[in-house]
């Protein structure tokens, strides 16, 4: 039987060597390997990107997803997460644990500013999922950059994930996370705490939206750069949601077919999941 010291020590441990694996991490690189065709192709019906905003549409377009305050949690280098969120939400806050993640997103959030990868045809797809021409994309883009209020550093392993004060003292009415927690924990333990952490920040009654990997056990966070993931399936994040205090609302699930899986990762799978904070 593991005492709590050693227990405690491994979690540790684990952190530590998960936060060195991060240190090559390369925005650019993984941009390219996961957010440009095949996997974001929008002329293809059962591409993954296509499949990840319609969830998030429809999600956020649903008259219980309320509130003044919504974080995203882990952002990396992308914003799709946030393309439906950010019409529902006044204020949308950003986080990543890393520095070169939150300059990526800085650097879109300015005036004019750019991405190693052009948002555009995103801005698009869920404007034309909103029912509005694709040419609001640039309202869209206005509609961004205006209520993001915030790119702070998080730590999903701290008990406490941001700065005391981030957020107002009820919590964010709405959490969004995408491909975080499993990428970061080193077992089922810590992905399971990850998201007690998390669901530390959200208000109770607030909505937990969640996509992650299944089956995954590495990824190139860039050349060369592989970096172990925690391999879910869906009995284990349900089991996870339901062991830190969430009531899952549902969970919708895309299998890769054989031309998505390019050599960047072996996930099997990907799961979309609302749930609330009990
Ligand atoms: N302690 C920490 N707390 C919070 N965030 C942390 C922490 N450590 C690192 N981070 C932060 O978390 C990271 C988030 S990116 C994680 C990538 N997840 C795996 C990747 C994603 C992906 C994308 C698309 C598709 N697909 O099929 O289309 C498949 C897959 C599966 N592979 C990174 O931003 C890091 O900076």
């Amino acid at each position: 039987m593991e005492t709590k010291a050693v227990k405690e020590k491994r979690l540790e441990d684990g952190r530590a060597a998960m936060a060195a694996c991060y240190q090559g991490f390369d925005p650019a690189a993984y941009l390219q390997y996961n957010y440009t065709p095949p996997r974001a192709d929008f002329c293809r019906r059962d591409s993954i990107v296509p499949w990840k905003l319609g969830c998030l549409h429809r999600a956020f377009t649903e008259e219980d997803i309320t509130g003044g305050v919504l974080v995203d949690v882990g952002s990396g280098p992308t914003l799709y997460q946030v393309l439906s969120g950010c019409e529902v939400f006044e204020r949308l806050v950003l986080t990543d644990f890393l520095e070169v993640n939150r300059r990526e997103l800085r650097g879109w959030l300015q005036e004019q500013g750019t991405s190693s990868l052009d948002w555009t045809p995103y801005l698009q797809h869920v404007c034309k999922l909103e029912g509005r021409g694709v040419s609001a994309w640039s309202e869209k883009a206005a509609r961004l950059r205006a209520v993001v209020s915030d790119v702070l550093p998080i730590d999903v392993h701290c008990p406490q994930p941001l700065a005391p004060g981030a957020l107002p003292s009820p919590g964010a009415d709405c959490l969004v996370s995408s491909f975080c927690l499993e990428s970061v924990s080193p077992d089922l333990d810590a992905f399971t705490r990850a998201l007690g952490h998390i669901g530390g920040l959200l208000r109770p009654g607030g909505h937990l939206l969640l996509i992650g990997a299944l089956g995954e056990s590495f990824y190139l966070g860039g050349p060369g750069v592989e970096i172990p993931v925690v391999p879910l399936d869906e009995a284990q994040v349900c089991g996870s949601l339901r062991e830190s205090g969430y009531t899952l609302i549902r969970m919708e699930v895309y299998t890769l077919p054989p031309d998505m899986r390019v050599g960047v990762d072996d996930v099997s799978g990907i799961f979309f999941v609302k749930a609330r904070k009990d």
